[in-house]
């Protein structure tokens, strides 16, 4: 039973469809990095939201880690790349906390315009200051909208219902889409010159981080007021301090700051600033919604293989899980037989699909396909890590989808370019389920691909199947199954045999020099 450790405070729904999927659970929140080193190893799967940082050092203590998924959106406290290297699945769930957070981001809105914060404090404290906070209307007032994906876009709906002008910048938002919004596309100095209200929704990466930079923020009309729900980092902290204290800036509200928790921070305690702690998801709605989604998707993954969501992986969902399972033992025994069978450094894999074959989604095929031939070379590959660990090694990887009928309802090649030229497998599945070698290096032989093997090619000639057997019997080694197949008669041949026990380099010597012998090896499956 695949067991999986809740490490960051999550909706009980979570541990509850855990349990019901058949998956173990453990909810251990609060624990420092050391102490979940000293107990990640147990677990197939790892539940977290924004506190747990799953870095490298984690990673490589998780040595049973299949999945790791993000009850939530942001995953910059994942090291995506250690993880794919590790051929850990990371998911998130893209779109159950978007309302929430762009209605904190419209909150935070609304608590500047009003100066809210302060006018409860002076209120509580007695004050009754009713001549102290002047506010200002949204109506009419201009948003500028950076980064409108899914957050961005419902915070300009609601905008638009506030009856505000929406401008945004994003890069890539398409001018038909900005069309459907009811927004106009900018760029980002025409948005920074004309908003009223600059609210911030794109993830951090090297071009986000300080997009709200001095410079940037100099570029402001004097009195905007700044709203970041997205995440630290994007705004240049010390440069808004300046300029909420020169009065440039009428306002400023972050829920997320570059160093979280943030208990202590250079802009608390100033003047029209008002920060929540990281709130942007927190609402019972949201918090439901991504642990019943997170749950679903890493139970779906550890129990069937289904994918979705995953940032490292193509997407597989629970109903073609299941029809794929076959291709991909295929996929994966193909690879594996290649990669045993072709020698030298290989420039191209080019995967084919024929027939039933190529109306399935082609990604977890070429995976399985990766997979199976870089086994050959490290035991720690799988269908996450072996795309990552083919770009890396220049290895240029085609896929090919053929229309046309072939003699066989499905098939799949994989050919391999090397020194020595193309290298050529298919196989087919018997029975829609059982997978079966049907075509080696050009040469027609059916065969299981399973256990321990012999391979051998040798010159077609009458005589040769007894000499194998005699050299078998003598070594002590029982036959399983054997499979024939050549070019021509006479010609080329190739054999397959599997056999009950690993075949020894010793046997392998022995059967290369028989005569008409031209290689042989020993493979496993
Ligand atoms: N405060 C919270 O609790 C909270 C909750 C949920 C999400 N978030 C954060 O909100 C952010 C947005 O989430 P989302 O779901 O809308 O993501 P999304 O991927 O749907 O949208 C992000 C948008 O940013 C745009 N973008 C990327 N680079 C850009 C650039 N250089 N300039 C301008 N735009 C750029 C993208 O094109 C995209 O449209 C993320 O950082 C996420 O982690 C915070
Ligand atoms: O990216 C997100 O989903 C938000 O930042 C929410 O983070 P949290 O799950 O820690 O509240």
């Amino acid at each position: 039973m695949p067991k999986v450790l809740i490490s960051d405070k999550m909706d009980p729904k979570a541990a509850q469809i855990f349990r019901a999927r058949g998956v173990e659970v453990d909810e251990i929140t609060g624990k420092t990095p050391e102490e979940l080193k000293a107990i990640i190893g147990q677990y197939d799967g790892l539940a977290i939201r924004s506190a747990t940082k799953v870095t490298q050092e984690i990673l490589d203590a998780a040595t049973n880690l299949k999945v790791v998924g993000r009850a939530g959106i942001g995953v910059d406290n994942v090291d995506i790349p250690a993880a794919s290297a590790k051929g850990v699945v990371v998911m998130n769930t893209p779109f159950g906390n978007s309302i929430t957070t762009a209605e904190h981001a419209i909150a935070l809105m609304f608590a500047l315009a009003r100066q809210l914060p302060e006018a409860d404090a002076s209120t509580q404290a007695g004050k009754w200051e009713k001549n102290r906070f002047m506010g200002v209307e949204l109506t009419n007032k201009t948003l500028g909208l950076v980064g409108a994906g899914n957050i961005g876009s419902i915070v300009a709906d609601r905008a638009r219902g506030l009856k505000m002008k929406v401008v945004a910048y994003d890069p890539f938002l398409t001018p038909e889409r900005a069309i459907e919004l009811g927004i106009e596309k900018a760029d980002l100095d025409t948005l920074l010159s004309r908003a009223d209200f600059i609210t911030l929704h794109t993830p951090l990466t090297d071009q986000t981080r300080n997009i709200l930079s001095a410079e940037n923020l100099a570029k402001t009309k004097k009195g905007v007021r700044i709203i970041n729900c997205a995440r630290g980092g994007l705004i240049d902290e010390a440069a808004l301090k300046a300029g909420l204290d020169s009065g440039h800036i009428a306002g400023a509200a972050l829920d997320v700051f570059v160093t979280e928790p943030a208990k202590e921070n250079g802009l608390f305690g100033t003047p029209n600033f008002v920060s929540t702690p990281h709130l942007g998801a927190s609402t019972t709605e949201a918090q439901v919604n991504v642990a019943i989604q997170v749950a679903e998707q890493m139970a779906d993954y550890l129990v069937n293989g289904g994918v979705t969501n995953a940032l490292n992986m193509p997407s597989l969902s629970a109903e073609e899980a299941p029809k794929l399972k076959p291709y991909m033992a295929l996929a994966e025994t193909l690879g594996s037989l290649i990669g045993q069978l072709a020698h030298g450094p290989l420039s191209t894999i080019s995967i084919e699909v024929e027939g039933a074959a190529a109306d399935l989604n082609m990604k977890p095929i070429t995976g399985a396909v990766l997979a199976g031939l870089m086994r050959v070379y490290s035991d720690t590959v799988n269908m996450v890590n072996a795309p990552f660990l083919a770009r890396e090694r220049g290895l240029d990887v085609r896929e090919v989808r053929h229309d046309r009928e072939g003699d066989y309802h499905t098939l799949v090649r994989v050919t391999v370019k090397t020194e020595a030229g193309e290298r050529s497998v298919a196989g087919t599945l018997f029975g829609n389920a059982a997978p079966r070698l049907i075509e080696l290096f050009g040469i027609k032989v059916e065969a299981d691909l399973e256990g321990h093997m012999l391979y051998v090619v040798n010159e077609d000639a009458p005589g040769f199947i007894g000499r194998i057997g005699t050299t078998l019997g003598e070594a002590g080694v029982n036959i399983g199954t054997f499979h024939l197949g050549r070019r021509s008669a006479g010609g080329e041949a190739v054999l397959l045999l599997s056999v009950d026990e690993p075949v020894s380099p010793e046997l392998v010597a022995k059967v290369r020099v028989l005569p008409g012998v031209k290689t042989a090896m020993a493979l496993s499956f």
